[in-house]
């Protein structure tokens, strides 16, 4: 684990009167760089998986190391100004009455491991001002600046001592759509431009699967799935995962004449359990499929009892609203080329081979 800036192991806490315990047996390492998205609902253990790792949260159990050194486990306890840790916020957290200058400059004059003299906080302050691209704004207050360029301040003031791990706690919720495209793209810049190590919570996947190198899905708790966002989207380990993660339609099928057969139609498929790869277990007769928005294709047909209920215009394609004969809900989404009036009865088809399924139905 020697090039390992962050390594957890079997960490949990159970909060005093909880029937369950907010971060069970969560175990994960980055390396020095790595950018890791946390994905998961609300209540899910995110914010407290952070507090652990900053010192704000003692874990009942597990062990944290943090750039090569213990910081929580058996006996041994740091807190948090002895962590070399820099936190982001969802509200930004800058104290008003001072400038982006010094508001950037308070972290440097903590209590911390390192100690800077008054000429290296100078530099490093200007160091990463520039860094959020703020040069030229140092003598402004926070309400002086857009809510996007307060929280690049709350990025600077966090990156200033170049700290070891940076964690972002929802760091865009608070910022309208256009800002937190544009932000998102310029946190991974900013982050991959100083090589910093950082884990970004969110509970938005799309935001989780463009900017981070790894994706860790939480679920009461427990790290569910942690891989690439590609590997996390094509090869979804379970039904949980899949849902939070692709935004499928699942649907209950029975195994037959080597496919699945839904209230819907007929989908080929194997006998893969889930993860994407064939494995030795016999095929259930009773699954769900998962049928990707973007892998329907819809076609026109008189006799089909599916109807579309709506459709939403988004530019390059639509979306098309789906009702079952069952009073199911289904989503796809086509090329602007299949352009078919509400109210159509369709047949639905699948683009590439087999459909993925999970066990049960
Ligand atoms: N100080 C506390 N005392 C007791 N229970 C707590 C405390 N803080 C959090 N919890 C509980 O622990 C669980 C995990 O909470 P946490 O805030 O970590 O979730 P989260 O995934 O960050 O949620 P959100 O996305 O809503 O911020 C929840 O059930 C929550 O109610």
């Amino acid at each position: 684990m020697s090039d390992a800036i962050l390594h957890l192991d079997h960490l949990s806490q159970q909060f005093p009167n909880a029937s369950l315990p907010a971060v069970k047996q969560v175990s994960l390492t980055l390396k020095q760089g790595d950018l890791l998205g946390l994905l998961g609902a609300s209540g899910c253990g995110k914010t407290t998986l952070l507090r652990l790792i900053a010192g704000f949260e003692r874990p009942q159990s597990g062990t944290i190391d943090l750039a090569g050194q213990r910081v929580a486990g058996e006996g041994i306890w740091q807190p948090p100004e002895r962590r070399d840790v820099g936190m982001v916020f969802q509200d930004y957290a800058l104290f008003p009455h001072l400038t982006v200058a010094k508001n950037v400059a308070f972290g440097l004059q903590q209590p911390r491991q390192k100690r800077f003299s008054a000429k290296q906080r100078q530099a490093l302050t200007a160091e990463a001002i520039a860094l959020v691209g703020l040069t030229g704004l140092e003598k402004r207050y926070p309400h002086q600046l857009s809510g996007g360029q307060q929280q690049r301040v709350a990025l600077a003031r966090a990156l200033a001592p170049q700290p070891a791990l940076v964690l972002l706690d929802e760091p865009l919720s608070n910022l309208d759509v256009q800002v937190r495209l544009r932000l998102r793209q310029e946190i991974h810049d900013i982050l991959k431009t100083s090589q910093t190590t950082a884990i970004f919570v969110t509970h938005d996947q799309e935001e989780a699967l463009s900017i981070c190198d790894h994706v860790a899905v939480m679920r009461q708790g427990t790290l569910e799935q942690i891989d690439t966002p590609e590997a996390l989207y094509q090869a979804p380990k379970s039904q949980f995962v899949a849902e939070f993660v692709t935004q499928a339609n699942f649907l209950p099928a029975q195994w037959q004449k080597d496919g699945w057969q839904t209230e819907i139609g007929w989908f080929p498929g194997d006998g893969v359990q889930g993860n994407g790869v064939q494995d030795d277990r016999p095929t259930p007769n009773h699954a769900t499929v998962m049928l990707r928005q973007e892998a329907l294709l819809l076609t026109a047909d008189e006799t089909s009892e599916l109807v579309i209920r709506d459709r939403q215009f988004l530019g390059r394609e639509y979306r098309y609203w789906l009702v079952t004969p069952s009073g199911q809900t289904l989503y796809a989404r086509t090329p602007v080329s299949i352009n078919l009036p509400i109210g159509t009865a369709v047949r639905l088809s699948i683009t590439g081979g087999s459909v993925q399924v999970f066990p049960g139905a």
